[in-house]
Order: structure tokens, then sequence, then C-alpha cells
């Protein structure tokens, strides 16, 4: 089954179009694990617990796991998603962008390392980076085109004089993954939640595109403009442009006492909910 499928069927079987966003960090676990990176795998385990039937992905962030020394948590986190929530695609948060050969490297980490089913990619240095995780014709291809970031104006908003129309950089990005970098079909497309006339744009320019949607929750981003904007579906009721709106802090986070996954269960309801109630 195709990173699309899996997304398409999780957000059927679960009526969610929400993701969990796995980023551990020691500082906030609750009681006793608090300031302790060997509970990265625990922490997180019993966050997919808590949420794995209210969701149509999980999106874990490598720095999390990387910054503290923690791969072989990460790991052991990947194992135990496809272990127990097994219809919930994972898109591994790796941000990875190369030459060629060192791009062959980036896939083999994300999608045998990890077993990642998409993985999220900055196209900044062009098509022949990305090229080689499309060798994995599986798997999911997320590229960073308008970032949720106050600093995502720098790049992405600026507009290209030699390309036809002058498009702002995103929307190139968006034409150019929507048109002539989608070979295989495995193409999707970053969009922050908090720039929901982007999103929108983002839609026109590349309709059939997944997009992933971080953004609301900690940053604000409000989940009822967020379904507008990007979700199409067609008369026959058929997602025709899924999109997968990621929360991390709000829901990892909403708690600081032993009560963190229950709590993080009830904001996970509710996000899902507000997004459900906008379709
Ligand atoms: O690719 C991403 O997931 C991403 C892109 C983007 O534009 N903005 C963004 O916040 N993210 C990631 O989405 C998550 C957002 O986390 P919260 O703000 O805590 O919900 C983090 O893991 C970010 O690294």
């Amino acid at each position: 089954m195709t990173f699309t499928e899996q997304l398409a069927r999780a957000a059927r079987l679960h009526d969610s179009l929400l993701c969990v966003g796995l980023d551990p960090e020691p500082s906030k676990f609750p009681g006793a694990w608090r300031g302790d990176p060997e509970r990265s795998f625990e922490f997180c385990a019993r966050i997919v617990d808590a949420t794995k039937d209210l969701v149509c992905a999980f999106k874990p962030q490598i720095a999390y796991f990387a910054g503290q020394r923690a791969e072989a948590q990460l790991e052991q986190l990947m194992a135990y998603i496809k272990r127990t929530a097994p219809e919930v695609p994972v898109i591994l948060d790796a941000k990875r962008g190369d030459i060629g050969s060192t791009a062959e490297q980036y896939a083999r980490e994300a999608f045998e390392r990890y077993q990642a089913d998409a993985v999220t990619l900055s196209p900044f240095m062009g098509f022949d980076t990305i090229e080689p995780f499309l060798r994995w014709r599986d798997k999911g291809v997320i590229l960073l085109c308008r970032t949720s970031n106050p600093g995502g104006n720098d790049l992405q908003m600026q507009r290209l004089a030699d390309v036809p129309g002058q498009p702002r950089l995103f929307e190139h990005l968006a034409t150019l993954a929507q048109g002539p970098w989608n070979t295989t079909g495995q193409l999707g497309l970053v969009v922050g939640a908090t720039f929901p006339e982007e999103i929108a744009r983002v839609r026109e320019l590349a309709p059939t595109l997944p997009l992933l949607i971080p953004g609301v929750g900690a940053q604000g981003g409000d989940a009822a403009a967020t379904v507008r904007a990007g979700l199409r579906v067609n008369p026959a009721g058929e997602t025709t442009g899924p999109i997968i709106v990621n929360s991390s802090r709000a829901v990892l986070y909403a708690s600081s006492g032993d009560d963190f996954a229950q709590a993080a269960r009830r904001v996970a309801i509710t996000t899902r909910d507000a997004l459900n109630s906008a379709r």
C-alpha cells in the first residue's frame, strides 16, 4: 500500500484529519521522568497508546531524538507504532536535503533504518536531491513549501523574476510538485496552519497533493480555517485533496502531571472534532 493509500485508509477508519507530532522534550516530561532523555520512548509510546484511534498519522521529529542521543529510542518507537497501530502511517519529520549521493543515505535512514512511511524534505537544493527518495515507490515524500514560522517569509514569499508570471517561491514549488516533479505520484507539501490564505493558494496550484499542515495548537493556527482552505472533497464525498493537520506540543504537554496521557487524549479529541466540524 502506498503512503497516500495508507493515509486515506487511516483518515477514513478514524474519521480524523489529525496528526499527532511526537516531539519529546525531557524538560517537559511528567513527574519523575522530567529531564530524563532515557524516557523519550516510553513517553511517546504512552502518547501513541492514548491517541492512536484518533489520528490519521503520527509525525516523530528526528531532532528531538538525535539531540538527546536517543536515536535508538526513535527506532524503538517506529517499531512500536508499526506493531500497535499498524493502520496509522508514520511521517518521519527530518527535513533532509542534500546532493544525490548523500540523499541516498538520508533515504535509507528514513525508510530502512526508521521504517518511515513518509519523510519531510527541504527542496532548496532542487529535484536531483529529492529523486533518490522517489526510488522507494510506496513511500511519501513531503516537501517544505510555505512553512509555519515567521521567517518563512524571508525566501518563500519572494517573487521569481525569471519564471513566467513571476510567482512567489512557494507558489513555484507547489506548481513543480503537482506537475513536473511528481514523476511517481509520491509528493506532498508542507504548508503552515498559520497562513490559511497561502494554504488556499497552494491547494489551488496543487489540487490533489497531500498537504501536511503543522501550526495548530502551540503556534496558534486556526483549525477551521485550515480545513476550509486545504481539504478538497468531491460531490460523492471522496477526498480529492487530503490534509494532515499536525499538533505536537499542545497534545504532548497538555498536562505536566501523571495524567499526561489522558490529557493528551482529551486535547486530541477536541482538535480532531474541531477539524471535523469544519469539513
Ligand atoms: O515539517 C514540519 O512538520 C513543520 C513545518 C513547519 O512549517 N512548521 C512546523 O512547525 N513543523 C513541525 O511541526 C511541529 C509543530 O509543533 P507544535 O508547534 O508543537 O504543534 C514541529 O515538529 C515542527 O518541527
